[in-house]
């Protein structure tokens, strides 16, 4: 894990985890660092996405995240740990958030190869507040994995960028389960921190992976709307419920 956040945080505290999703440039990377964002998200090996990085790019911005103390992290579908591990040296990147449905040997298989990865596994929850891949975080967490993210799955299959919350009760129930400290993502925004008051005092809960709640109007992640994250998040303790 980064130098900045060796373990889980203190609850709801200065420590929370923000992660900003889907940089594709320095701009952007900037407005997230400058908002107070502790890891970016590049993708890299999500074939069709609006954000798919080609490895240079992944690379200069990773770099460029860097220069601003933010953590790079390289979000793929990728299932191949051999390809895995290549594409992290070649980006110069540590955290590989493994965003698809990949199973613990290619968590095993990633840390074989590349012992400083840090692997970051998505576990999915449905509306019912399913988890399929529940039955494998023990698994998981054998085979490497430093930290879980959860993230909405909807009714008809698709996964990433839903901007669909999850629910509190749900992700507790889950929480519970997890072997090691988790991010939570899913249609998160600032205004649904005062949902989410419980989840925010699990031992478990590392911080927040965001997407379209860090964007601006023009669809580019932004400062503002990711220093409101940060301020809703990391000083949000029962705070009442915000009008969204
Ligand atoms: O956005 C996508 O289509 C996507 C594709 C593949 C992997 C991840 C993707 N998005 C990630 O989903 C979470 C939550 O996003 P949101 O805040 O609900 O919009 C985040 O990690 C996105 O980068």
């Amino acid at each position: 894990m980064s130098a900045r956040h060796p373990g889980p945080p203190a609850a709801g505290g200065p420590g929370t985890l923000l992660k900003a999703c889907g940089a594709v440039s320095a701009r952007e990377v900037a407005a997230a660092a400058a908002g107070g964002a502790d890891c970016v998200g590049l993708w890299h090996g999500i074939p069709g996405g609006r954000a798919e990085l080609a490895e240079h790019t992944a690379r200069g911005l990773a770099a460029e995240a860097r220069s601003h103390g933010v953590e790079p992290v390289l979000v793929t579908f990728g299932d191949d740990p051999a390809a895995l591990a290549a594409a992290a040296d070649r980006t110069g990147v540590r955290w590989v958030q493994l965003h698809a449905y990949q199973l613990p040997r290619v968590v095993g298989g990633l840390r074989e190869r590349a012992p400083g990865a840090v692997p970051v596994k998505v576990l999915h929850v449905d509306g019912g507040g399913r988890c399929l891949e529940l039955r494998l975080a023990d698994a998981y967490a054998r085979a490497g994995t430093e930290m879980f993210l959860l993230d909405t799955a909807t009714a008809d299959g698709r996964v990433g960028s839903t901007g669909q919350a999850l629910d509190a009760v749900g992700v507790l129930r889950i929480a519970d389960r997890l072997p090691r400290p988790f991010l939570l993502a899913g249609g998160v925004t600032a205004a649904r921190r005062a949902d989410y008051d419980r989840v925010v005092e699990h031992p478990m809960f590392a911080g927040v992976d965001v997407d379209t709640g860090a964007r601006g109007g023009d669809g580019e992640l932004s400062e503002t709307a990711v220093t409101e994250l940060s301020r809703a998040w990391r000083t949000g303790r029962g705070r009442r419920k915000e009008r969204s």
